[in-house]
């Protein structure tokens, strides 16, 4: 299988990283391609083993999956510089958020079957969750072989493609969201006297461990909570205090709000 990273960014970063750790796809079948940034590709070449180009007609000659890995706003241009080469093989698994299949369909002319992907930056620990949608005329053997490169990095979760929006603001962006509510944790624990590094230091074991006992431990978070909160203890005062903001109002503003991004993003190139 041979596939190409149109885009050799952040996301795309991880999700090739994560690939090549999970030994799924030997490194010289995955090649790589950005604007201009060789020194980018050559580094990924030396440290994964992977290929690279920016002859179009190579890279996409025998091309399984080419992922459209830039930004929204970038598409057109890539578009422009990719059809003239691309092949019946070619299917497509776009990482861009916003973009619905039937505008990237539109501007690459072609009917070749469209995936679209929204993982997060947990690919490269190969724990991103991944929502997915296909194209109606994506066939079930490509399907499960698309839904395995995604297992090499991570769980796939298939939706409708409207509810990709939701996604991209609940898991997408929100590696994002949950380390900002920990260095806002970092400056809190901070105030209370103890040296910053100090603080950085078992806060960041406090997540990790944390996030561990959720993946190995049969209880739900609700439980887990309780069996820390010891009556009229020290717990019970800070989840008290706590109560006297309503966090899931904050939270519910943050996820709505780039979920209408999300919607603008797509408004914005069918425009
Ligand atoms: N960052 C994240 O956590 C997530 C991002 N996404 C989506 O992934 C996409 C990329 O985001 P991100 O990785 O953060 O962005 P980056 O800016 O890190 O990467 C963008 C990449 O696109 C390349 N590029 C731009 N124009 C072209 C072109 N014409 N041909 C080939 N390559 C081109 C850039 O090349 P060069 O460096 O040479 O300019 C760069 O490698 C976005 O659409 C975003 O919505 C989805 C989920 C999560
Ligand atoms: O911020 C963004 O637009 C991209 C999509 C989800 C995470 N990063």
């Amino acid at each position: 299988m041979k596939i190409v990273f149109y885009g050799s960014g952040n996301m795309a970063n991880a999700i090739f990283t994560g690939i090549v750790n999970s030994k799924s796809i030997e490194p010289e079948n995955i090649y790589l391609t950005n604007k201009s940034n060789l020194e980018v590709l050559e580094g990924y070449h030396e440290s994964l083993g992977v290929s690279y180009s920016y002859d179009d007609a190579e890279l996409l000659k025998d091309a399984d999956y080419v992922f459209l890995s830039t930004k929204p706003y970038d598409f057109l241009k890539l578009a422009e510089r990719i059809k003239p080469y691309i092949t019946n093989d070619n299917k497509f698994i776009s990482i861009m958020a916003g973009l619905p299949i039937s505008y990237i369909r539109e501007h690459l002319q072609v009917d070749n079957p469209i995936a679209r992907i929204m993982p997060n930056t947990n690919a490269h620990v190969g724990h991103s969750v991944t929502g997915i949608s296909f194209s109606t005329n994506f066939g079930p053997n490509s399907k499960q072989e698309v839904l395995t490169l995604i297992e090499a990095f991570g769980t796939a979760l298939e939706v409708k493609e409207d509810h990709l929006h939701q996604v991209t603001a609940i898991t997408g962006s929100g590696p994002a969201f949950l380390y900002h509510v920990f260095e806002q944790y970092v400056n809190a624990g901070t105030k209370l006297g103890i040296e910053q590094s100090q603080v950085e230091e078992s806060i960041k074991e406090l997540i990790i461990g944390t996030g561990k006992m959720i993946e190995r431990s049969d209880l739900k978070m609700d439980q887990l909570r309780k069996n820390i909160t010891s009556k009229g203890g020290t717990t019970q005062a800070g989840l008290n205090a706590l109560s006297n903001h309503d966090i899931e109002a904050v939270f519910l503003d943050c996820l709505n709000a780039a979920v209408k991004r999300s919607i603008e993003l797509a408004e914005a190139e069918e425009d």
